[in-house]
């Protein structure tokens, strides 16, 4: 599904977040949204989920107005929100009782979900029972299992440690290969946008416009991303963060990791 932003304005009581952003995300393309906290990032998923509705312009998928959710499009948050009550399998198969699927079938597919997400043998654990990232995994299968045209991923990882979140990147690399749904991903993480995107934008303070795109066509990374070093620097810089600064945060990363 193609998602198509022509001239969108966005206003909060007059506040300006977002300023004339026009573009189009190809059928089955993952476009990362990088840039400074507030800018407006979430809101541009939030519009092409339909919670809310442009002050001006539209937002279209497939050539159609967005006008409100719907289960083709699905957005996924960092914090997980799987259902406390409900043990893994019981999230996952919610998503497909919700669209009517008969328990059993529901109940089924969310097992092979769950293993295709390395989750085997905790169905019946509770999200309390298991740890963030297996937590996070939960909640890709539950994203995957409706085989939505558009995922719209809002920091899926960004409460995770370092290591955890590249064994989730790889996951969800994986899923995305097989099930080729088109991709906006909100990320702070510029690795992490180096390493699964197709296409970073990378926006100014709000009101949110574009400062710099890169096309990132790619086909084998890996999380080496030495060859995208002049990239990476180029929007660190964009971001006002300094390679010394940034060579610091990693550290600490590690030391936490
Ligand atoms: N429903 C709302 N009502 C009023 N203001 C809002 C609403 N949603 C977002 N905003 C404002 O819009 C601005 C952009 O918020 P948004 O969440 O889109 O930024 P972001 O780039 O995703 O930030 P972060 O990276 O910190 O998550 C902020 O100033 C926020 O307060």
């Amino acid at each position: 599904m193609k998602l198509s932003f022509k001239h969108v304005n966005k206003q909060f009581s007059g506040l300006p977040v977002i300023a004339d952003f026009s573009r189009e995300i190809e059928e089955g393309e993952l476009v990362a949204l990088v840039g400074p906290s507030g800018c407006g990032k979430s809101t541009l998923l939030h519009l092409a989920a339909g919670l809310g509705a442009a002050s001006s312009g539209a937002v279209l998928a497939d050539g159609q107005a967005i006008k409100g959710p719907h289960p083709e499009r699905m957005l996924m948050f960092q914090e997980n929100a799987l259902y406390p009550w409900l043990t893994l399998e019981a999230n996952v198969a919610l998503a497909l009782e919700l669209q009517k699927v008969g328990k059993a079938s529901a109940r089924q597919q969310a097992r092979d979900w769950l293993s295709k997400v390395s989750l085997q043998g905790f169905e019946a654990y509770y999200p309390h029972q298991v740890s963030g990232g297996m937590r996070q995994r939960a909640a890709l299968a539950r994203a995957f299992i409706t085989k939505p045209k558009v995922l719209l991923l809002d920091e899926p990882f960004g409460a995770l440690d370092a290591l955890t979140r590249m064994t989730l990147q790889d996951s969800l690399r994986q899923l995305i290969r097989e099930e080729r749904p088109t991709v906006l991903l909100v990320t702070h993480d510029v690795d992490e946008a180096l390493f699964l995107a197709d296409r970073i934008l990378v926006f100014s303070p709000r009101p949110a416009t574009v400062l710099r795109e890169f096309n990132l066509n790619h086909h084998e990374k890996t999380h080496d991303l030495s060859e995208f070093a002049a990239i990476r620097r180029e929007i660190l810089c964009l971001l006002g963060i300094h390679a010394e600064q940034d060579a610091f945060a990693k550290k600490l990363e590690g030391i936490a990791a």
